[in-house]
């Protein structure tokens, strides 16, 4: 195990606890903002971690095709090249060539696809995605797994999650282990408990420095998330951290951490924040929204943020309309603060033994709207 973890705290089958890496310490739990091409999009990284955002996910799929794994390499790995000296997790792939790229045809080696950039043909394999992931040096690499398509029959699901369990074997054989960097297995099985099971017993007998949960918040819906996640915890390690992958709303991640997940990833913050959504403790709203013309309250008064401390909705709403690139920037900065504000709040919660009601509290305050 290269990639200390340590449990701080527990609140039922919740933990508060700390991943340490090569690059610096990760309160879980933890949301990682999304850095895809190598930025957290329209945001310095010093502003990134203002936030309280300390680990953040590059897209391995968007940077093997540009710039380039080896020109990365090249400018010195991800940290340098983009400025960001904390921790850095990247996904393996997978996912992303499945849903972005064009003619893609998987077999037993791996995936072969055309670049949605310019068209070039690649072919990836869970040795090259190792490869590309220590390239870029990230701390935290993912395994190449193949995302079981919702929905999916029994058999179609067990021989899809089957073949991510080969190629998790492949991955663990390739990967080069040093201290301060670690290797996450995915857990696949689609909506089946036994197939879950399966598929954890199965990466843990491997054992991996961590255990993401995959093949979820692909429109299964809460309900079906929350029973595939409590059908999976229990055959994870105690002693390791999981990883609930693209999740999520609000509700979501304090559902999940409910449940025992320690780390997510989500666009939601970023990519709404881009097209005018804001939250707040109350939910959400669209600052597009004639309403907030001539509101001159900040987006959310118990928020923290630069945004809300000098800007009116009014403005913000200004700069939409206006089509400024001021307007997605300061809607980016806040929606991640407010993420990052509510993660201190569930990790303060699991210390202080009373996550059950911090969940209620976030719950009903959603419901209350009038925002
Ligand atoms: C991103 C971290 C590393 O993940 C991989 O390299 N592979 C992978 N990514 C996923 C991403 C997902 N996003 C959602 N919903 C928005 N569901 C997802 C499921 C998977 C999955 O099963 N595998
Ligand atoms: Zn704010």
């Amino acid at each position: 195990m290269t990639l200390r973890y340590e449990r701080l705290a527990q609140d039922g089958v919740a933990r508060r606890g700390r991943l340490h890496t090569a690059h610096g310490a990760v309160n879980t739990p933890a949301f990682m903002p999304v850095g895809t091409a190598a930025t957290v999009k329209g945001m310095w990284p010093e502003q990134v971690k203002a936030t309280g955002a300390e680990i953040i996910l590059g897209n391995t799929y968007h940077l093997m095709l540009r710039p380039g794994a080896e020109r990365v390499a090249s400018l010195g790995g991800l940290h340098k090249f983009m400025n960001w000296p904390g921790p850095i997790l990247t996904d393996s792939g997978g996912f992303q060539v499945m849903s972005l790229s064009e003619l893609r045809k998987i077999d037993e080696d791996g995936v072969t696809f055309r670049s949605h950039v310019d068209g070039s043909k690649h072919h990836l394999t869970p040795e090259r995605s190792i490869e590309i992931q220590h390239l870029l040096d990230a701390n935290v690499t993912m395994a190449f797994d193949e995302c079981t398509p919702f929905p999916a029959e029994a058999p179609v699901a067990a021989e899809s999650m089957h073949r991510s369990m080969r190629w998790a074997e492949r991955c663990k054989a390739a990967f080069k282990d040093r201290p301060g960097y670690g290797l996450f297995g995915i857990v696949q099985g689609s909506v089946y408990p036994e197939l879950r099971r399966e598929s954890s017993e199965w990466l843990t007998r491997i054992g991996y420095d961590g255990y993401a949960i995959g093949g979820l918040a692909v429109g299964e819906g809460q309900e079906m998330m929350f029973r595939m996640i409590e059908a999976t915890i229990p055959f994870l390690p105690e002693d390791r951290p999981r990883y609930l992958m693209g999740v999520g709303r609000p509700l979501d991640i304090v559902g999940a951490v409910q449940r025992g997940i320690d780390m997510f990833d989500c666009v939601m913050p970023t990519r709404s924040g881009r097209t005018g959504q804001a939250f707040t403790r109350r939910g959400t709203i669209n600052i597009r929204n004639a309403r907030h013309a001539h509101d001159p309250r900040p987006i959310d008064a118990d928020c923290s943020c630069p945004v809300c401390r000098d800007y009116a909705r009014g403005y913000l709403h200004h700069l939409f309309k206006a089509e400024e690139m001021l307007g997605p920037m300061l809607l980016t900065a806040h929606n991640l603060q407010h993420y990052q504000t509510l993660m201190a709040g569930l990790r303060g919660a699991i210390e202080a033994g009373r996550l059950d009601a911090f969940a209620a509290e976030v719950a009903e305050a959603e419901s209350r709207g009038d925002i």
